[in-house]
């Protein structure tokens, strides 16, 4: 069962003045009724939306359309009459106004990996053979630092890894391109996206960026910041659900010059025409590769709906609103010299995670989920929280901190562990070495 989110007459007075802020804020909040846009339980505070996304509730209605409707009657018939064809591009630009694009650069579809190597080396391409280097995020997601090496040995460049904060500093004229994480999927530490990207182009480098940690919990201003080109997820803050498919902005003054190292039938100027040579489609479609993922893109489509009438910049408001209040409990309710916070203080630093280090995180974090706080366990000893404006509540953020002051008060009161989940992503696997 939950805990009572209401104030309890037993409580000691930190506890009760806690949730009666966590009342107000809830009662003020101008997005209190998006969460009855997802499928949620009262039981569990879900605070992994960074990994994966709740299932919004227009999903299963539309995908049981497709299925029956769509695929098992019009068969062949719906790539034309639904829209199928053409959804990579429709959707995108479903996806652009959260990321400040206009109309016409966003491409959905492959995973984020793969879009990270199209943008990449089309980047290197576009940058000219006389640039050898290309700088990747030193803290980067694993998948990103792995393909920029491959590219790097693909297109006879040099990969250097550089902090995302000193990439500015640190681009020359040798720089082809940059690749860099908006916001640190570990520390939650959002990057100063504006000015790398001027600091690259100054030298005539391109600015590749990661949206995955950004794109739907704050403003992102791709056209207005210069961005040349950029990926991102659509499992996290998009809700798009597990395996989405990812997106790919290629700037309009770009597109031109995109020579996709993944060149598919479906970014081929006729795909029908069946030709033996390659000639690329204009515009977004040209950072296409293969057939559509169409169940995925349009339980994606589906998902968007939860944004209806909702601003990236109300999201930001109340993300931020959450994590200093998750931030503020923490600090009142777990004694002190337990937990270590490694996501930056300042607003203007941090994404829409609150990361914490803690001796046993791992362990820690079986636990809270057991006790149905639901976040995840990072390398090496990192506790992750991800708030997710849409559906999260501030009495969802003070349940998690009172709970993880359990949890730590129960180790140190050397009590066994209790009844134990996975550790978010690999439900059973124990998640590091220590007991
Ligand atoms: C910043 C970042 N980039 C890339 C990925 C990988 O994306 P995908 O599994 O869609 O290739 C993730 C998460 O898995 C991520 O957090
Ligand atoms: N994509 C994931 C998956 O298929 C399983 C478990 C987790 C993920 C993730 O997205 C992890 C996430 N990128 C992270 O920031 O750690």
């Amino acid at each position: 069962m939950s805990e009572p989110l209401t104030t309890r007459s037993t409580e000691p007075a930190p506890h009760r003045a806690l949730a009666e802020r966590a009342a107000a804020l809830d009662a003020a909040d101008p997005l209190a009724a998006v969460r009855d846009r997802f499928v949620l339980d009262d039981d569990t505070v879900y605070l992994d939306g960074n990994s994966l996304g709740a299932l919004p509730t227009a999903v299963l209605p539309r995908l049981t359309d497709t299925v029956t409707r769509q695929w098992g009657e019009l068969r062949i018939r719906s790539w034309e009459e639904s829209g199928w064809w053409t959804a990579p591009e429709r959707i995108g630009d479903r996806i652009a106004p959260l990321v400040g694009a206009a109309p016409g650069q966003v491409v959905v579809g492959d995973s984020t990996s793969v879009n990270v190597f199209k943008a990449l080396v089309a980047a290197v391409r576009m940058a000219g053979p006389d640039r050898d280097e290309i700088l990747v995020d030193a803290a980067t997601f694993p998948t990103d630092g792995y393909i920029a090496e491959s590219a790097a040995r693909m297109t006879g460049r040099t990969l250097r890894a550089v902090d995302a904060g000193a990439i500015a500093a640190e681009a020359g004229p040798r720089t082809a391109a940059a690749l860099v994480n908006h916001v640190d999927y570990c520390t939650g530490r959002l990057q100063d996206l504006p000015g790398t990207t001027a600091a690259l182009r100054a030298v005539g480098a391109l600015a590749v960026w990661d949206l995955c940690h950004s794109a739907g919990a704050l403003p992102v201003a791709l056209d207005a910041d210069g961005v040349d080109l950029a990926v991102g997820c659509t499992y996290k803050y998009l809700n798009g659900g597990p395996g989405s498919p990812a997106y790919l902005y290629v700037r309009a003054e770009h597109q031109p010059r995109f020579d996709s190292p993944l060149p598919g039938w479906n970014s081929h100027a006729d795909p029908f025409g069946m030709a033996p040579r390659y000639v690329a489609a204009e515009g977004a479609p040209r950072g296409r590769v293969g057939t559509p993922e169409i169940l995925s893109l349009l339980a994606l489509d589906a998902a968007l709906d939860a944004w209806d009438g909702v601003t990236v910049h109300e999201v930001r408001a109340k993300s931020l609103a959450l994590t200093d209040f998750f931030l503020e409990c923490v600090a009142a309710l777990v004694p002190a010299g337990l937990l270590s916070c490694v996501t930056p203080a300042a607003h203007a630093e941090r994404g829409s995670q609150v990361s914490l280090r803690c001796a046993g995180a791992g362990t820690v974090m079986r636990e809270l989920i057991g006790r149905g706080v639901v976040g995840d366990f990072r390398q090496p000893d990192v506790l992750r929280f991800g708030f997710t404006p849409l559906y999260t509540r501030h009495s969802d953020a003070l349940r998690a901190a009172r709970v993880l002051a359990d949890v730590l008060a129960d180790r140190a009161a050397g009590a066994a562990p209790g009844p134990a989940g996975g550790h978010g992503d690999r439900p059973g696997d124990l998640p590091e070495g220590t007991p």
